[in-house]
């Protein structure tokens, strides 16, 4: 892995020995990290790896216990309003507020941004109708299935074209045509400048969309870089399961043989 960092002001996401600790259990371990500008970045790593721990303290949303965090070369933590300005979040496990409709939330995320009224109701049209979501707008969200709360929580992180998008598990319960819309909006968005980072356990779905990835393991930085220099001559998949290991603890289940 490369030393050379790039300069905070230049990359879309600049990240220092970011570190978080829950009691004994270290979480994230002083990761270092660069994000290009312009790039589809792909952060991969086994369950509970701190993929999540870490996105939430690079977007703002939980402290950390040490390092620093730059979007577009603000500090995050320094100066929250200005940097969160120019960033959408699909953040895992964050409650939506499902008592308003699909239509009704994502006009709000729009409106508590500062638009003005006219934008936010045509870009909530457009939003609803490419995620194949315009039936379903006058519905509660509570009443949603979990694709299309992702597909909505996905439409309240677009709605003010941040810079920079970060989307923790954007294609989990997504069925497989919504996760191609969802695909074509995000290389879309890539061509026109802005830089997408994503979380996902799909090594194969993250070697044909991304252009750069990181693996972290046990809250430590294994890997990162384009991802033809982190896969080298092996499919990301294989690189993956031989930076982290754990293979083969599966053996010895023979209760579960049925004959
Ligand atoms: N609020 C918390 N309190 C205590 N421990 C936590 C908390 N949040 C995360 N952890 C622990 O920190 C570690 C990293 O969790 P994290 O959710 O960041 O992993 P992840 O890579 O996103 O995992 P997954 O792929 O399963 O979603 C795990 O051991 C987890 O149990």
């Amino acid at each position: 892995m490369s030393n050379s960092y790039l300069d905070p002001g230049t990359a879309a996401l600049s990240i220092r020995t970011l570190g978080k600790r829950f009691g004994e259990k270290v979480a994230v371990n002083g990761i270092s990290l660069d994000v290009p500008t312009g790039s589809f970045f792909g952060l991969v790593g086994p369950n509970g790896a701190g993929k999540t721990t870490a996105l939430s303290m690079a977007t703002g949303l939980m402290r950390p216990d040490t390092g620093q965090v730059w979007i577009h070369g603000i500090d995050v933590w320094a100066e929250p309003a200005k940097a969160k300005a120019s960033l959408g979040v699909l953040a895992d496990g964050v409650r939506l507020f499902d008592r308003l409709s699909g239509r009704q939330l994502v006009t709000y995320s729009g409106l508590l941004r500062g638009m003005d009224r006219a934008t936010v109701d045509t870009r909530t049209d457009d939003l609803l109708r490419v995620l194949d979501l315009a039936d379903a707008g006058s519905k509660l969200v509570v009443d949603y299935s979990a694709g299309m709360t992702k597909k909505i929580a996905l439409a309240t992180a677009l709605i003010h074209s941040p810079r920079v998008l970060v989307l923790d598990e954007p294609f989990e319960a997504v069925d497989p045509v919504s996760a191609a819309n969802i695909r074509d909006i995000l290389s879309d968005y890539v061509a026109h400048g802005g830089t997408v980072i994503v979380s996902s356990h799909v090594m194969d779905l993250v070697q044909r969309m991304c252009s750069h990835v990181a693996v972290i393991a046990d809250g430590n930085l294994l890997s990162a870089g384009s991802v033809d220099e982190v896969r080298g001559e092996m499919s990301l998949e294989d690189r993956f399961v031989d930076l982290v290991g754990g293979r083969g603890s599966n053996e010895g289940l023979s209760w579960l043989h049925t004959s």
